[in-house]
């Protein structure tokens, strides 16, 4: 049927995208009513089982823990290796295992649907929201530009962990077993920052126990992150968000406790669900929910089409934007939050420290979930490599291994990450760690500061006004224009680039490298710990 509109030929260039976002349905374009319910049946089935998934020991139900909070609890505070073990393989096979043979045959309708669409498979379709035709060869010159500085904060940490665990445990020219990162996943580090840090003795810059002892709660932190946008020039929350948020996990339902911001494209109807816990992860990641919301409300004039990060990786990066700056201990110590700010190089490196913890141990996790997904995507990794391929990547790329065997035919250890069973496309997280330090330290500059980037809070700037009107022209814009037009009305750049994050990290990469002089840097793959 020829189109309606002869569309592609508009001189108008902004008509001409509204049509070609709109005429884009991706899995929409299903015809087969029977296979499109199928389709949205699998995603429902396995959101259950992930929400809904526990470890128990022995079978004894008075034990069993849910993910959130008792596993995550368990492997950010347990330093036992066998309790960690329990707590990382109950959960593999409790969300995992249950999940390979519906996460086949949504592939399979995924592809089939987006092919309706005239994409090759799934994984084409969500990388054209980019609008990069070399997308995957520039992530990859980003990613290579950052290894080095991964490796080293790899090595350091396990010769903190042959310190914990012991050598029989930890092989100091080996990769890491999985379940000792403080994380279900190793995606972050954080919580092994007690294991790791480098000058003990300094004064605490983690200020969990401070919010704590003030008696802060879920929304003490909400309004926190609040004011700090208001400060920065942002859109506020309105009233209905504060009464349709979700802020704690509920005790009368089960809920997808894996925190979440929500567009309701109505009324500046927008709201966050989350199950907060009163920790300074969480405060961070209150930030990076309001960030979404932000966004939400800076574009909600746009046309429908266009109320979108200019890519999902501008989404993922404004609520982190701004806790680059909460987070410094200047901000914090601005707050109350932290008792005693002390100017002291060694502090600064705990600092660091704490923040490679989270955003460059990231890197590698960020780039491979979709490393493996597109290939899964395009069919070459088919359902009887699914686990094999996953661990190739999460030993190639993060340097962590298995603390078990894994069986082939039964485990599925993609599934038990939120992303994958949510069908939720996880390189905007890779973009958005890059990309946000490159706002950092535009936002800096506009904002007047001129010292380090990684002690920047750029609401103490004098400044700081232009700082926050150009990122709310940046936001206002949604996806109008190509990403890098937006890009460039913050940055005055328009490409991604690690150099803003290896500024950002540079005191702490000269002290690591010091530190692992006799360390070997990498891992060899094939060792494994005794199981
Ligand atoms: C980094 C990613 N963040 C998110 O989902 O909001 C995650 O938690 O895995
Ligand atoms: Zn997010």
């Amino acid at each position: 049927m020829p189109p309606e509109y002869d569309w592609e030929n508009f001189s108008n260039v902004t008509v001409k995208r509204l049509f070609s976002m709109i005429t884009t349905l991706g899995t929409a374009a299903l015809e087969d009513e029977e296979k499109l319910e199928q389709l949205n049946n699998l995603l429902s089935e396995m959101e259950e089982i992930y929400s809904t998934g526990q470890a128990c020991e022995y079978d004894d139900p008075k034990t069993c823990l849910d993910l959130n909070p008792g596993l995550e609890d368990c492997m950010a505070d347990s330093t036992d290796y066998n309790r960690l073990l329990f707590c990382w393989e109950g959960w593999r096979d409790a969300a995992g295992r249950r999940l390979g043979d519906l996460y086949s045959q949504f592939v399979e309708l995924s592809n089939e649907a987006v092919r309706a669409d005239g994409w090759n498979d799934t994984g084409e379709y969500w990388r054209s929201w980019y609008e990069t035709a070399d997308l995957q060869q520039q992530l990859e010159t980003i990613y290579q530009d950052l290894q080095p500085l991964y490796q080293n904060l790899h090595a350091y940490v396990r010769r903190k962990l042959i310190n914990t665990y012991g050598a029989e445990m930890v092989n100091a020219e080996g990769p890491i077993p999985a379940h000792l990162l403080g994380n279900m996943w190793a995606q972050t580090w954080g919580n092994i920052y007690k294991l790791v840090i480098p000058f003990p003795n300094k004064p605490s810059i983690d200020v969990t126990d401070e919010m704590v002892r003030q008696g802060y709660d879920a929304r003490r932190m909400f309004n926190l992150s609040d004011e700090f946008f208001r400060e920065m020039g942002q859109i506020p929350m309105p009233g209905s968000f504060w009464d349709r948020t979700m802020f704690v996990r509920p005790d009368d339902r089960e809920v997808v406790c894996h925190a979440s911001a929500w567009d309701f494209y109505l009324d500046n109807d927008v709201r966050i669900k989350m199950c907060t816990k009163v920790n300074q992860e969480d405060l961070v990641t209150v930030h990076h929910e309001m960030g979404h919301i932000e966004y939400f409300l800076q574009y909600a004039h746009q046309p429908l089409p266009f109320r979108e990060g200019a890519n999902p990786g501008f989404h993922e990066a404004v609520g982190d934007l701004l806790a680059l700056s909460v987070s410094t201990p200047a901000h914090l110590n601005k707050v109350g939050l932290l008792p005693e700010l002390v100017d002291d190089p060694e502090v600064d490196i705990n600092f660091l420290m704490q923040m490679a913890l989270e955003k460059i141990a990231f890197l590698p996790f960020g780039y491979l979930i979709d490393q493996w997904r597109w290939r899964v995507f395009d069919g070459s990794t088919t359902k009887d490599k699914y686990n094999e391929e996953w661990w190739k990547l999460r030993t190639q790329y993060q340097g962590i291994v298995p603390p078990v065997p894994r069986n082939p035919d039964k485990d599925f250890d993609a599934g038990s990450k939120y992303h994958v069973p949510a069908n939720t496309p996880y390189i905007r997280y890779f973009v958005s760690f890059v990309i946000q330090f490159q706002f950092h330290e535009a936002m800096c500059s506009l904002s007047g500061y001129t010292g380090d980037l990684h002690k920047c809070d750029a609401s103490a700037g004098a400044m700081k006004d232009v700082a926050g009107s150009r990122l709310a022209e940046m936001l206002r814009m949604g996806k109008s224009q190509p990403w890098p037009e937006a890009f460039e009305v913050l940055t005055g750049d328009r490409e991604m680039s690690a150099a803003a994050i290896l500024q950002y990290f540079a005191p702490l990469i000269d002290w690591l490298e010091k530190q692992n002089e006799n360390e070997t840097l990498g891992w060899n793959n094939g060792w494994t710990p005794p199981y």
